[in-house]
């Protein structure tokens, strides 16, 4: 296991931001961490990185107890936001960081080449758009080929070209056997991307698996337009359903058929309200 969170709970001022979490991640995995502002998915990075230490509980990395020197350096983090010296050109910026790790501060061509930064290496980071000092994060966290890399919130203002980049990036990454995890608010951009989901609310995990065990566990229907008899029609319909129905309409001649799964969105928001509820 790359990181195993065994009923860790954080409290501050008498609130646990954290409670009673426990799963744990394996080499290879890219995992989603789902949640809200404030559900707590920074927190359980920080705990990672042993920036912070649980209140109760234990955060294991990589074989060793989070922050532990040999699990620190196997780890790379792309912050929310990332905050460069705009002074420094991107190849000063990555030796900086090399060095922060042990590394030598030359010679990372190949991870600029990576991030697609390889002409721009030599400009202060002063000139680099908003995209650009994204990329040079997150060569930052792929110094030293990381085990496990938490990246929180990395997609937040990119476009969507850069997005696919950076997710191909994170599938290249894990097919090399690195543990990826990522935060994300939202569960619409992760599809595709993530095998496995882990939804959290107010520091509680509320749903873990994959998209379409997530998907199954919620039971939202679909919804199935088309034309019958000149008119149109909205049906909805569970997965059960879905053969059954088709075949009848289809035999009743009906048209335009389009069917339309829940959407991600539709999914998240339902696991939030049963945990509200
Ligand atoms: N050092 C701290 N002292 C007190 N409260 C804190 C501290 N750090 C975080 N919190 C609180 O803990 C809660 C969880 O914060 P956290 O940053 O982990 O959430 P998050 O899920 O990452 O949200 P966001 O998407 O906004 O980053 C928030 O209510 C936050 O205000």
């Amino acid at each position: 296991m790359t990181v195993v969170m065994d009923r860790v709970t954080k409290t501050y001022a008498g609130r646990d931001v954290v409670a009673d979490l426990s799963y744990a991640l394996e080499p290879g995995q890219v995992v989603a961490l789902v949640g809200h502002n404030g559900a707590g998915k920074t927190t359980q990075i920080k705990m990672m990185l042993g920036l912070t230490r649980p209140t109760s509980g234990q955060v294991e990395v990589l074989g060793a107890r989070a922050g532990d020197r040999a699990a620190r350096r196997a780890l790379g983090y792309l912050p929310e936001s990332v905050q460069f010296h705009l002074g420094f050109s991107g190849r000063e910026t990555l030796g900086f960081y090399a060095r922060l790790k042990g590394l030598p501060a030359r010679g990372h061509d190949a991870l600029f080449a990576r991030v697609g930064l390889s002409d721009a290496a030599d400009r202060p980071v002063r000139t680099y758009s908003k995209g650009m000092r994204q990329r040079l994060g997150l060569a930052q966290a792929l110094l030293g080929r990381p085990r496990l890399l938490l990246l929180d919130e990395p997609t937040s203002g990119l476009d969507p070209a850069l997005r696919r980049e950076l997710y191909g990036i994170v599938a290249e990454m894990a097919r090399q056997g690195a543990t990826v995890l990522l935060s994300s608010h939202a569960l619409t951009e992760l599809d595709g991307h993530a095998e496995r989901v882990i939804v959290v609310n107010r520091g509680r995990k509320i749903a873990d698996g994959t998209l379409d065990e997530l998907r199954r566990l919620a039971g939202l229907p679909s919804r199935l337009r088309c034309r019958l008899d000149g008119a149109p029609r909205l049906i909805e319909l569970s997965e059960a359903e879905k053969p059954r129905v088709l075949r009848e309409l289809l035999d009743a001649g009906a048209s335009e058929i389009t069917l339309e799964d829940p959407s991600l969105d539709d999914i998240y928001a339902h696991f939030l309200r049963s945990e509200a509820a």
